[in-house]
C-alpha cells in the first residue's frame, strides 16, 4: 500500500544559495510555505514541480516524482502551479481560457469537472468576459479554477493573493478555504502573511536560510513560545470552536472551544453550532494571579503557566499557558513576569482583551 502524505527531500545550489528540506507533510489540506523573503520558498516549489534541478525524493500519496535514480521531467508530473501574477491568454474568454488546459486531459483522467471548477470558483457570471475586464480578484480565482481543470494531484501556489488590495485578498479567501475543505488535492501555499496563514493553513513549515525551522499542524506551531524570526509580535494561538449560544441582550455570541469558552461580539452571520477558526494573540493576553472582577475585561479564564520564555527579545517575554489541554500565549513584559513571580505549574487567570474570528 503506497504511503500518503508528500516525501520531498531536495539539496541544491542556486548560484550561492543552498537549500537543504526533508518534509513528510500531509496529503491533503492547506500546509502554508512560511518565511522572509529569500529563504528558499520559491526554490522549495520549484524542486518539488521538477523546475529546478536538486537531489532528492519527491511523492505524493504514494506516486514517486522522483527518486536517487531518477527524476520525472516537469510536464511528467501531474501538478500545478498558481503564481502571483496570473497568465491568463489575453485573447481568449474566461470560459476558454479554462477549457484549454481542461481539453488537454484525457476524460478518463478528469478528476473534477469544468462545472464544478465554475462553481467552486465562482465564475459562472464571468465565462463570457475576456481577462482584460476582470478585477484582479476575479483574475486570480480564474487562474485557479484553470489550475484545479488540469486534475492536477498536488497544487503550488506562490504569493496567490500578495498583487491583491486588501479587499480582493478579502474576496478571494473564502473561495480559498472551501477549497482547503472540499478538494482532497493537497495544496502548498507560499505566504508573508500571518494573517493568511492563520486564517488559510492547516499546517505550516517556516524556513530561513534554505533550511526548515519549524514544522508541523498549525495550532502546535503557533502555540510555541519560540517563534523563529522575531514574530513574537504577531504571535498567537489559533483555536477550533463551536458556537453555542447568543446573548441577544448583550449582542454577544459564546465559541466553545477545548479548554473552556469565549464570549465574541455577535454579528448576524454567526449561527448556533457553526465552527469557526479563533485568533487570540499573545498581546492581547494579560495574566492575574487572582480573578479579577472589577475591570472591563469580560473573558477571563484560568489557565496553568505551562512555560516562560523570558526575554524573547529586549523587556518582552512570553508565557505560555494551558486551559485545560489548550494552549494559549502571553506576551508580557519582562518586569511584569519577574513581578507576578511567574513560574510553571501555577495558576493564573488569563484576561483576554479581543478574539478575532479569522475563518
Ligand atoms: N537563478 C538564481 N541565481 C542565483 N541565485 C538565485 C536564483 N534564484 C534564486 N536565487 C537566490 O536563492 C535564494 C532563495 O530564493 P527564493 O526565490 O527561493 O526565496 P523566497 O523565499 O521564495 O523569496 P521571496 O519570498 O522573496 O519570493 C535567494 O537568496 C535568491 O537570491
Amino acid at each position: 500500500m503506497a504511503a500518503p502524505g508528500i516525501q520531498a527531500r531536495f539539496a541544491c545550489k542556486v548560484g550561492t544559495f543552498e537549500l537543504d528540506v526533508d518534509l513528510n507533510l500531509p496529503g491533503s489540506g492547506l500546509t502554508a510555505l512560511f518565511g522572509h523573503s529569500g529563504c528558499g520558498k520559491t526554490t522549495l516549489l520549484r524542486c518539488m514541480a521538477g523546475l529546478q534541478a536538486a537531489e532528492g525524493i519527491m511523492r505524493v500519496n504514494g506516486d514517486e516524482w522522483q527518486n536517487k535514480t531518477g527524476s520525472r521531467p516537469v510536464h511528467q508530473r501531474p501538478l500545478a502551479y498558481v503564481f502571483q501574477e496570473t497568465s491568463l491568454f489575453p485573447h481568449l474568454s474566461v470560459k476558454r481560457n479554462l477549457m484549454y488546459g481542461y481539453k488537454r486531459i484525457p476524460q478518463s483522467d478528469r478528476q473534477i469537472s469544468f462545472d464544478q471548477a465554475v462553481e467552486w470558483l465562482g465564475l459562472s457570471r464571468l465565462l463570457g468576459r475576456m481577462p482584460e475586464k476582470l478585477s484582479g480578484g476575479e483574475r486570480q480565482r480564474v487562474a485557479i479554477a484553470r489550475a484545479l481543470l488540469t486534475s492536477p494531484r498536488l497544487l503550488l501556489m506562490d504569493e496567490p493573493l500578495s498583487a491583491l488590495d486588501q479587499a480582493s485578498k478579502l474576496d478571494i479567501m473564502p473561495y480559498l478555504e472551501a477549497l482547503r475543505d472540499t478538494l482532497a488535492i493537497p495544496m502548498l501555499y507560499v505566504s508573508h502573511s500571518t494573517a493568511e496563514v492563520a486564517r488559510l493553513a492547516d499546517h505550516i513549515v517556516m524556513m530561513d536560510g534554505g533550511r526548515v525551522v519549524a514544522e508541523g499542524p498549525l495550532q502546535q506551531i503557533m502555540a510555541r513560545t519560540n517563534q523563529p524570526f522575531g514574530l513574537e509580535k504577531d504571535a498567537g494561538v489559533i483555536l477550533d470552536a463551536t458556537l453555542s449560544e447568543r446573548d441577544e441582550q448583550w449582542h454577544l455570541c459564546r465559541a466553545d472551544f477545548g479548554g473552556g469558552h469565549l464570549w465574541l461580539r455577535a454579528d448576524e452571520s454567526l449561527m448556533i453550532g457553526h465552527k469557526i477558526r479563533l485568533q487570540v494573540l499573545a498581546r492581547d493576553i494579560s495574566l492575574a494571579r487572582s480573578k479579577q472582577t472589577d475591570q472591563s475585561i469580560q473573558n477571563l479564564l484560568p489557565a496553568i503557566v505551562d512555560e516562560v520564555a523570558f526575554e524573547v527579545s529586549p523587556g518582552t517575554s512570553i508565557v505560555r499557558l494551558l486551559a485545560g489541554q489548550t494552549p494559549f500565549l502571553s506576551r508580557l513584559t519582562s518586569r511584569a513576569v519577574h513581578t507576578l513571580a511567574l513560574e510553571p505549574g501555577q495558576q493564573v487567570w488569563m484576561q483576554i482583551k479581543s478574539v478575532a474570528i479569522v475563518d
